[in-house]
């Protein structure tokens, strides 16, 4: 078998033959090979139930693949388990459609959620923060375009651009090596998706992060991504630049011609 070990090609991240089944021999995921660079934003598309989302979830293991490798920062994510693979998950920055923020919490307080997985519960557990990390918590907070107004305001005070604003504020804060969003803009309306996507794109050129975005919408897609990996029946169909992704590939993306006329 070969082996992705290092990501010293240059690679962020290597996927090699993963495939998921949630019930055997019906496998959604039908032996995917993805290489991602340590830049840019990959944008997936594809239609509903394809399998975006539980190609994003087995590469920080939310979802466990059936089989395959997924090799990230010198480790087979895929094999890791307990301490091994909290630590490696905590490099992987999760950015989320309905953004999981903790309602009654504020805005500072989830960003800060961030560094849960590198302090100890004590300090949890009091809530108390490391005033660098409190620093940089604040820091974020201008840098997703948010201002300090919004610091003590609760989550369940803001709109939907503003808590994925916070979602991506406090992935930002893990210091992650990677960060994936599943569907980030799937809840918001076109402009403040648009919005949502340029900071996704700015953050990953300026954070140098690289992002791995699912999305339903092509368009932004092809604004946002240097890169658009075509999900169709569990396999990869197109893989390439915006400028490449042509009619043909959309039909076979998403099937029919009715709807791109
Ligand atoms: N936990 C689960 N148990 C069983 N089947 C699942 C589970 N999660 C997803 N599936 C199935 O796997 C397939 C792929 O789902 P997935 O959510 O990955 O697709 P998707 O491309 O992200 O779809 P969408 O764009 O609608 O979110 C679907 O048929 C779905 O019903």
């Amino acid at each position: 078998m070969m082996n992705f070990e290092s990501p010293a090609d240059g690679s962020a991240l290597r996927i090699h033959n993963l495939v998921k089944e949630y019930r055997a021999g019906q496998p959604v995921l039908k032996g995917i090979n993805l290489e991602v660079a340590p830049s840019g934003v990959t944008a997936i598309i594809g239609p509903s139930g394809t399998g975006k989302s539980t190609l994003i979830r087995c590469i920080n293991r939310l979802v466990d693949p059936t089989s395959g490798e997924v090799w990230f920062d010198g480790q087979d994510l895929a094999a890791l388990k307990g301490a091994q693979l909290r630590l490696a998950r905590r490099k992987i920055g999760m950015v989320f459609q309905e953004y999981n923020l903790v309602e009654r919490l504020s805005v500072i307080e989830n960003i800060l959620c961030g560094r849960l997985g590198y302090a100890p519960l004590w300090r949890v557990w009091l809530r108390r923060f490391l005033p660098e990390d409190v620093e940089r918590a604040f820091t974020l907070i201008e840098r997703v375009g948010l201002d300090e107004s919004f610091v003590r305001r609760r989550a369940d005070q803001l709109s939907g651009g503003q808590r994925q604003r916070v979602g991506i504020a406090r992935a930002l804060m893990q210091r992650p090596r990677l960060m994936l969003a599943d569907e980030p803009t799937s809840s918001l309306d076109p402009r403040t998706s648009t919005e949502i996507m340029d900071l996704l794109s700015e953050l990953a050129e300026r954070e140098r992060v690289p992002v791995v975005i699912n999305i339903h919408n092509v368009d932004l897609a092809r604004r946002c991504a240097g890169r658009i990996i075509g999900l169709a029946n569990g396999a990869v169909v197109f893989d390439g630049p915006p400028e490449a992704l042509e009619h043909a590939h959309l039909v076979e993306i998403y099937g029919g011609e009715g709807w791109l006329q």
